[in-house]
């Protein structure tokens, strides 16, 4: 057994039950796959049996002595040596910040955020973000109550004669065809600004409201909630924004926490040594001090055996601006190759308070995804006795929620005046 999983118990039921389900599922495993490199390193990190080694995944909380608990008290541990990077100090911010030399752009900031600040996160994704006006993946098809889905299980929760039926939206409108679930793999034309009038005129059809759902309580939504948006709203069908649609508001606290981030790093030093192609334009990083200003992005509200294949954000006219992503709850395995997806990825830990920047015009073009999250790894700081934590305690114990921040448009820049 590798030694990252030594606290597996091969003895119990659970682990005889998935090496059964192994090995039927891998009668036919001598068959020739022709997989991409993307794709057979996610077939390992998802395998439930065996379950994955994590020896050769990055795990930078493993340098931090005050990690050592979270780190030492959990089945899931990675290493600290197992691609180079470079150490970079972060301005106004006690954490330390890595740099992978094989990801040029690629910026990690493990434990950058407090134990409150995860704390409010969570609750800001949940009772803030997830509700009118931002759109999220139940909006397709429920009509859902006006305080959002997740006050209203707030309130029945304590007071069950409170509990109103959240009705299909077929039933109200006309219905047609259902559509595949959320995230579906649509190949998308890079945008950029001087193709982007273009796209925004492609026809974006509503998502239909499939006729086959049912009138439900809220309790039974919460755990179907996957995505909300962030600012400008996402087209999912085309891969692209709909700014007919406006923009719903970004909220301070996302866009002051994310503007931080991007001031506290000395884009110098992360492109100092690396010079990626930068196409036509100038390296804009110099700027970006003053010049970042998000406008869009996505929570995505992962359940234990969620995944997300391997991807490129590419509808964002600004294709270097940095993407700001933030790790809450339990802890996944990230993934990120190269241009395509025959650039074997490397793998890395992203733990609660993590704060990921993906910058720069090769980074920003380089697969990634997330083929696990990794089950009993909440850490005690989001597992609080307080009342008042005990719904999202009980919420996060299975959950992980990632806050996914970009730039669409240069500052300034409104797509509606041109
Ligand atoms: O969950 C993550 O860490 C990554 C999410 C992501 O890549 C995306 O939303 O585009
Ligand atoms: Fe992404």
């Amino acid at each position: 057994m590798p030694e990252s999983l030594s606290n597996v118990d091969s003895s119990s039921q659970e682990y005889k039950k998935a090496r059964r389900l192994h090995l039927k599922a891998t009668r036919h495993k001598n068959e020739d796959h022709n997989w991409t490199s993307f794709r057979t390193v996610e077939k390992k990190f998802k395998a439930r049996f065996p379950p994955p080694d994590l020896s050769n995944v990055l795990d930078l909380a493993t340098l931090n002595p005050a990690k050592t608990n979270e780190v030492q008290g959990g089945v899931w541990t990675g290493r600290s040596d197992t691609v180079e990077y470079r150490e970079i100090v972060l301005a106004g911010h006690a954490t330390k910040g890595y740099t992978v030399s094989q990801i040029p752009g690629l910026v990690i900031l493990p434990s950058f955020l407090s134990s409150e600040q995860q704390q409010d996160l969570v609750k800001w994704s949940l009772s803030e973000q997830a509700r009118s006006p931002n759109e999220t993946n139940l909006d397709t098809h429920y009509v859902l109550p006006s305080e959002g889905i997740w006050a209203n299980w707030l309130c029945c929760r304590n007071d069950p004669s409170k509990d109103i039926l959240i009705y299909p939206k077929a039933l109200v409108t006309t219905s047609n065809p259902v559509l595949p679930g959320p995230r579906q793999l649509v190949e998308n034309t890079p945008a950029n600004p001087h193709n982007f009038s273009a796209l925004a005129s492609i026809p974006k059809p509503p998502q239909v409201p499939s006729p086959n759902v049912q009138a439900v309580f809220s309790s039974t939504l919460i755990p179907k909630l996957r995505w909300a948006n962030i600012g400008w709203y996402y087209h999912w069908g085309t891969k692209q924004y709909d700014f007919a649609q406006g923009k719903a508001p970004i909220h301070d606290r996302v866009k002051n926490l994310c503007k931080g981030v991007v001031e506290s790093i000395d884009w110098g030093q992360i492109f100092s040594d690396v010079q990626p192609d930068w196409g036509d334009g100038e390296p804009d990083w110099r700027t970006w001090r003053d010049t970042y200003e998000p406008d869009a992005g996505i929570v995505n509200f992962y359940q234990g055996r969620d995944t997300l294949m391997a991807h490129v954000d590419r509808s964002e006219v600004c294709a270097t601006s940095p993407l700001v992503s933030i790790s809450l709850g339990n802890a996944a395995i990230f993934l990120i190759g190269g241009l395509t997806r025959d650039t074997e990825p490397i793998p890395i830990m992203l733990r609660s308070g993590d704060v990921v920047i993906m910058a720069g015009p090769w980074c920003r073009r380089a697969y990634h995804g997330i083929p696990r999250i990794l089950e009993g790894t909440l850490p005690s700081h989001l597992q609080s006795e307080e009342p008042k934590w005990q719904p999202y305690k009980d919420y996060m114990q299975s959950t992980r929620i990632n806050i996914n921040v970009r730039q669409v448009f240069p500052k300034g820049f409104n797509p509606v005046m041109g």
